[in-house]
């Protein structure tokens, strides 16, 4: 979470995941919805990887695909998801219960999903120290208790005796923490964990998530609509839009030098580009569309102000922004920058074809 953490140099070491090419759809009577379409990101230890977009551009199906938890009618179609040099995509649903909350564990935004209104706060805790650490008894009861100090709920003996509904919003938000920590996971995958709170708890919770950071090493995917949020906890940010990755770069780089026109437009109307928590996308006109079709064109391109002919027939592929860039690409046939936009065209038009991105 740690701005200087982009300059480490950790981020050389082999990635805690790395998400090639992953093609995530559903499959409607109606339609095919191309939800997660030819993403490829990777996430470090310590690193925090903020994923940002409007609603529907494919945010939480890119988390649900890395747990395997997509629905029918949605299916896995191609990629790779590798943990820890192992490709996901391979495990047995058994093998993948036990990465589940063991050592992938994920945040929602609503933590009444996450917890069982008939058990303790303490059960549910120590079932977790039992499936996945092996622990029982009162060594489980006093790890509990830990966890829920770690986490910053008061009182921690007495409150592993109640009931979720006993629990304040954000005290159960920290609970869900703690229950996702039991499992001592490296990677924690955070969908819009503070969106329900205020944002005095939110801002409480994001320091919480820092410092456990801080203290396990975790790697954290963290998705959010919110631009201000994104600027306090990310590292690195993904731009999600309809299906696609458009734009990826380091926190600072993007707010300072955002290179796709979407991102542009998500930074411009927020004031003080938007650096406070609980800043919200800044609208732009229209709608994100259902990638329900082969993108042969730039699915951005109809809200676009500085749309072209060829945007309606070439799809652009994730590039470097220009030949000095660091580690900071955008799908747009704007770049790179030191191209002509024809030869720049060109670069897509051919990458497109061979059906990779050019990382
Ligand atoms: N079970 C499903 N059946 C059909 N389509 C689905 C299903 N789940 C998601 N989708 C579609 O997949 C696309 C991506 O949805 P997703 O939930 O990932 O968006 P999101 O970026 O998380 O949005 P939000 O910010 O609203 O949570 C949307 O077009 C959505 O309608
Ligand atoms: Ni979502």
């Amino acid at each position: 979470m740690s701005v200087e953490r982009t300059a480490d140099p950790e981020r050389t070491d082999e990635p805690l995941l790395s998400v090639e090419n992953l093609r995530t759809a559903f499959y409607t009577d109606k339609e095919v919805i191309r939800a997660v379409d030819d993403i490829s990101f990777d996430i470090h230890r310590g690193e925090t990887v903020g994923i940002v977009g409007e609603s529907g551009s494919g945010k939480s199906v890119t988390a649900r695909s890395i747990m395997r938890l997509v629905d029918t009618p949605g299916r896995i179609d191609d990629g790779r998801i590798v943990y820890e040099g192992e490709d996901l995509l391979e495990k047995t649903p058994k093998q993948m219960r036990g990465i589940r909350g063991g050592s992938i564990a994920m945040v929602f935004q609503d933590p009444l999903t996450s917890l069982n209104p008939v058990y303790t706060v303490g059960n549910q805790i120590k079932e977790s120290l039992r499936l996945h650490r092996g622990m029982s008894g009162s060594e489980a009861t006093r790890e509990a208790v830990e966890l829920l100090e770690a986490v910053g709920i008061p009182d921690a003996r007495r409150r592993i005796r109640e009931y979720p509904h006993q629990f304040s919003g954000g005290m159960r938000q920290r609970a869900v923490i703690a229950m996702a920590l039991a499992c001592d996971p490296d990677l924690l995958i955070c969908d819009e964990p503070t969106t329900a709170l205020d944002v005095t708890i939110q801002a409480q919770i994001l320091e919480l998530l820092e410092e456990l950071q801080e203290e396990r090493d975790l790697g954290i995917m963290f998705i959010t609509h919110d631009m201000g949020v994104i600027a306090e906890v990310a590292d690195r940010v993904n731009v999600m839009y309809a299906g696609e990755i458009v734009e990826s770069a380091p926190v600072v780089e993007l707010f300072e030098s955002p290179k796709h026109p979407y991102t542009q437009g998500l930074l411009n109307a927020i004031p003080g580009q938007g650096l406070d928590a609980g800043e919200r996308l800044a609208t732009i006109e229209g709608d994100v569309p259902t990638p329900n079709e082969e993108p042969t064109y730039c699915r951005f391109a109809p809200r676009c102000p500085k749309e072209f002919e060829d945007c309606r027939q070439v799809h652009p592929v994730p590039v470097d922004v220009s030949e000095d860039a660091e580690d900071h690409r955008a799908a747009c046939l704007l770049y790179p920058e030191e191209l002509e936009t024809e030869e720049a065209v060109d670069v897509h038009r051919t990458e497109g074809a061979r059906g990779g991105d050019t990382r």
